[in-house]
């Protein structure tokens, strides 16, 4: 039995009861392309058997820098963009207090975890200068490519920082560098100036490198029990290996989103119930976006935080474009639980529910919307997670990366890539006048 579960029995209106049975051919010939390595884009397979074939020294070289930031430091900053950062920022924010990184330095056991690099923003970075004050900080660069232009903008502005305020020995040994085992600038500098560094696998692409140091280090430098988190992905590892789609739930979910895509449902929506989840959605977009985008065609997925957005979105969700499918990503058991207290008289009309507590609530607002949303032609399905605990994180991680390789193989694209997303770079790099692209800097200019 798996850890968490996924629940499809709300798609009768939408899927007939043979239509899972006839994708089980093509979801074998998924399973052959991802497992065999015959399929498109097989160099960044790593990241499934990484659960249980990571580099151990490595490890317990990010639990020793992880102390040492612990113990030298009130904030980490972390530098990254795209997978280089969603993982770290979704796994911090889903696994501690709400409000972590709001709470004083004297509340807090761990350092603050704070992201920089992931926009162009000088009022973010002037902001996040601000609120570190003068506290002490150490930085945690990370970049595959090690040229990404936010985190090297991000890179220089925190390291002159460190070495103005510790003098440029000490500022070294607060840098922590996590990229490329070989390339890019990152990595040459990091070996020139003699930062600590960590590596992220050659075949291990960015939105699946959460299991990395990418994401390790952040994550255990906020004090959270990485061992779990690793343990959690390998039991999901072992898990969703069965080809049997109904036993291979992961699988399920990756057939039924295809199914689903080609009666038109072409928009997916990730949503939870938990405001520190927000960001976890952010990661699955960009986990799903960048796999599956491509050669004009794929799923769109967006996301939705509810009941919230219930009061934003919900009206387009239950009566606008009837492209959308929705998943829900629900915990069974909260963190903490809080009774609805009682009252003399009934004047907020709310007496029916005392002595309940607002998970019951909440419970009762997903199960409502769910209907509802079915009812207005949207198909639903959900996931339920028992605790927001690091095993079950690990484990929905490894759920999600599984579905979206299967499920990009089913679509017939490579879910390994992003060639999309240079057309930008291209531009973005004329239009500063980077060397190299002067013709196609004159050429954009002239249309601007
Ligand atoms: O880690 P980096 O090389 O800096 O890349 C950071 C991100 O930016 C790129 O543009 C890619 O689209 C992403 O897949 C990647 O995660």
């Amino acid at each position: 039995m798996a850890h968490i579960s996924f629940d499809a029995s709300k798609l009768d209106k939408f899927v007939h009861d043979n239509e899972l049975g006839e994708m089980q051919a093509l979801v074998n010939a998924a399973d052959a392309e991802l497992r065999n390595g015959t399929g498109a884009g097989s160099d960044f397979r790593d990241w499934l058997n990484l659960p249980e074939d990571y580099d151990k020294d490595e490890f317990a070289r990010i639990q020793a820098a992880a102390k040492k930031i612990q113990s030298t430091s009130k904030v980490l900053v972390v530098i990254g963009i795209g997978g280089s950062y969603l993982g770290a920022k979704m796994a911090v924010d889903f696994l501690h207090d709400t409000f972590y990184n709001y709470l004083p330095d004297d509340q807090r056991d761990f350092p603050q975890i704070l992201f920089a690099g992931n926009s162009l923003s000088p009022s973010y970075v002037h902001d996040l200068i601000h609120l570190i004050g003068d506290r002490d900080f150490s930085v945690n660069v990370i970049s595959k490519s090690g040229t990404t232009t936010e985190p090297s903008i991000a890179f220089r502005i925190f390291k002159q920082r460190l070495i103005d305020k510790y003098g440029e020995a000490e500022a070294k040994s607060r840098i922590y560098a996590t990229t490329d085992q070989k390339r890019g600038a990152l990595k040459s500098e990091a070996d020139a100036e003699g930062y600590e560094s960590f590596v992220i696998p050659d075949g291990v692409g960015g939105r699946y490198s959460v299991l990395t140091a990418v994401g390790l280090l952040p994550i255990a430098a906020s004090g959270i029990d990485i061992d779990q988190l690793m343990t959690g992905a390998r039991d999901a590892m072992n898990a969703y290996t069965d080809t049997d789609l109904t036993k291979n739930e992961a699988y399920q979910y990756a057939a039924y989103r295809n199914i689903l895509y080609r009666k038109g449902f072409t928009t997916e929506l990730l949503e939870n119930y938990e405001p520190n989840m927000q960001y976890f959605a952010e990661w699955w977009k960009q986990l799903m976006g960048e796999s599956e985008g491509k050669n004009e065609k794929g799923i769109y997925p967006s996301s939705a935080n509810f009941s919230t957005d219930l009061h934003s979105l919900g009206q387009y969700i239950q009566e606008g474009l009837r492209n959308l499918m929705e998943t829900v990503v629900f915990i069974d058991k909260p963190n903490h639980d809080i009774d609805i207290p009682k009252e003399d008289g009934n004047l907020d009309g709310l007496q029916y529910l005392e002595g309940r507590t607002m998970h019951f609530a909440n419970t009762k607002a997903f199960q409502g919307v769910t209907l509802a949303h079915t009812d207005g032609n949207v198909p639903n399905m959900s996931v339920h997670i028992p605790d927001q605990t690091p095993y079950t994180l690990g484990y929905l991680i490894y759920f999600f990366e599984v579905a979206v390789a299967i499920s990009g193989y089913l679509n017939g694209i490579n879910p390994f890539n992003q060639p999309g997303v240079e057309a930008y770079k291209t531009n973005m790099f004329a239009l500063l006048g980077k060397p190299g692209f002067e013709e196609l800097g004159e050429k954009l200019n002239k249309r601007l």
